[in-house]
């Protein structure tokens, strides 16, 4: 009798496997083996911390589609891009962003980033469009230079007097919260001042993250862990709280915002923040703006902007240091701009964003940071729709999982050179026509179409003035100059041991 379940035991686990196998015709396409059959090798691969090595080798193993998981296809060609995540292409975020929905009382807060629901991110994405364009930017660069001008101070206060040693990643993490803090609220958290993690929002972020990466493989297991229906239950009778400590800070602005006495509105209405251009949305559009949509926008900045914007700053920083031909080029070009008048001499080192634009040994240094480390370290995942698509001629059913990511597509050899591994900033110099136009249509540090970083000006008018500013203003040197940073890859990629000193240097020379 044992025998025969057994036996229909095995034959049901043959049954299934097959079924996962020849799912929706995808056996045809080459990957790991055990991704065949599950979502677990994927699932682990992510717990690993380095899936974006894994991507690259697969891609240089396998080619251009390689099956990531029974569902899942990840595309290297950079024709993907647009067949993918063109406009009007129809496909939804997969249910891995869910993942990183917060909740309020028990029920989830679509946000501009995690929605599934293309209708609903059209309309919200419309109602505060105005608020991210490049004409905006002039309200909020006074907000970063206030927040520059006291980074830079603090730079010199807490580790260039002492000569102590700074954990750069974390006290550029602290600038990209404080920063988009003053760019939504006018309003540092206080991260920079205090040197310290205000509320223990960075932890809880990396946590978050740490969480969102490996349970996104598999989202179903949201809703055993975080999403379950019991803490839902208890969240929605005030027994159990499990919002974020930035929510808390953004409710209090928004409360000083709305309570604030008229005269005190008055004297505010030319100063322009993200919060106050949420604030007009809701009063062009309150059905739809509602309060929790306008506190859903002001936390989500501080979700999409701070972590990807400190990664990015610390990649141009690291590869600056590792590389000292390119800090030597890039420091002349500096000294140059200030000695010609193009950048002008504030005692402070503040370079303005229309002075940092002249500058194109800088343009080619970020460019190629956002190059060899785009912050998302995993493909950007969408839904093909239901009746199909072609993908790179290849005919994909409906419903299957498609994704790019950056850290393949920018490694790309036939794109960006045989020294595709390699930081070289002069690729960008000595590259023109339609080689210099593949070149910038294969990046995709802020992915592509209608889900595109809204936030992409605000963060390069952040990098392209820090950099300079702090330059002008440190001489930066590693610890550990002969040691590697570490990577941690929690869907964004987090630089370990990079540890710094920094000393001042004589701006007026
Ligand atoms: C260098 C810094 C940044 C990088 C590398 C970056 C990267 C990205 C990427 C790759 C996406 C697309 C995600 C996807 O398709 O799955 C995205 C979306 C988004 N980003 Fe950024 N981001 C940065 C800075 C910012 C900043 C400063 C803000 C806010 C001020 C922001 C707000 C957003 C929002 C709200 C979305 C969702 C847009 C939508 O779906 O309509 N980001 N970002």
């Amino acid at each position: 009798m044992h025998q025969i379940y057994f036996l229909l035991g095995l034959l049901g686990l043959a049954f299934f496997l097959a079924s996962r196998y020849f799912h929706r015709g995808l056996q045809n396409y080459p990957g790991p083996f055990w991704a065949n059959f599950s979502d677990l090798w994927r699932f682990f691969n992510v717990l690993g911390r380095r899936p974006e090595v894994t991507h690259i080798r697969l891609h240089r193993k396998y080619g251009d589609i390689v099956r990531l998981g029974p569902n899942t296809l990840s595309f290297a060609d950079p024709k993907a891009i647009k067949e993918i995540y063109g406009i009007k292409k129809d496909y939804v975020k997969s249910e891995f962003y869910p993942v990183q929905m917060s909740m309020s009382k028990g029920e989830p807060l679509p946000s501009l980033f995690s929605a599934t629901d293309e209708r609903f991110h059209a309309s919200l994405r419309r109602s505060v469009n105005n608020a991210f364009s490049m004409t905006s930017l002039v309200y909020y660069e006074p907000l970063v230079n206030e927040t520059i001008e006291v980074f830079l101070n603090q730079t010199e206060r807490i580790f260039a007097e002492k000569n102590r040693p700074c954990d750069f990643y974390r006290w550029l993490q602290f600038f990209a919260f404080d920063v988009i803090g003053m760019i939504t609220y006018s309003k540092r958290h206080g991260f920079i001042e205090k040197n310290e993690d205000i509320d223990g929002i960075v932890a809880q972020l990396g946590k978050i993250f740490n969480y969102a990466a490996p349970v996104g493989q598999m989202p179903w297991l949201d809703s055993v862990f975080w999403k379950n229906p019991i803490l839902s239950l208890l969240s929605k009778w005030g027994l159990w709280d499990n919002s974020f400590a930035v929510a808390h800070f953004a409710r209090a602005r928004m409360q000083e915002r709305i309570n604030a006495p008229e005269t005190e509105k008055l004297a505010n209405v030319n100063k322009e923040d993200l919060l106050s251009m949420f604030l007009k949305a809701q009063k062009n559009n309150p059905d739809f703006m509602d309060d929790k949509r306008v506190l859903t926008m002001a936390v989500s900045m501080a979700f999409a902007g701070s972590e990807t914007t400190a990664i990015s700053l610390a990649s141009v920083f690291y590869y600056l240091i590792k590389n000292d031909k390119c800090l030597e080029t890039l420091l002349d070009e500096l000294r140059e701009a200030v000695d010609n008048g193009v950048v002008e001499n504030r005692p402070s080192g503040l370079v303005s964003w229309s002075e940092a634009q002249k500058l194109p040994y800088l343009d080619a240094c970020i460019k190629e940071a956002f190059r060899m480390h785009p912050a998302a370290g995993l493909p950007l995942e969408r839904v093909v729709p239901p009746q199909g698509a072609t993908i790179c001629g290849e005919a994909i059913p409906g419903g299957v999982i498609v994704g790019c990511s950056a850290w393949v597509l920018h490694r790309r050899p036939e794109i960006f050179g045989a020294d595709a591994d390699v930081f070289r900033p002069e690729r960008w110099l000595e590259a023109d026509g339609e080689k210099l136009k593949m070149m910038n249509g294969t990046m995709f540090q802020f992915g592509a179409g209608p889900r595109t970083c809204i936030g992409k000006n605000i963060s390069l008018m952040e990098i392209y003035k820090l950099v300079p500013s702090f330059l002008r203003r440190f001489e930066v040197h590693l610890s550990h100059p002969e040691n590697e940073w570490k990577l941690h890859n929690a869907w964004f990629i987090k630089q370990c041991d990079f540890e710094t000193k920094f000393s001042v240097k004589n701006i007026q020379a």
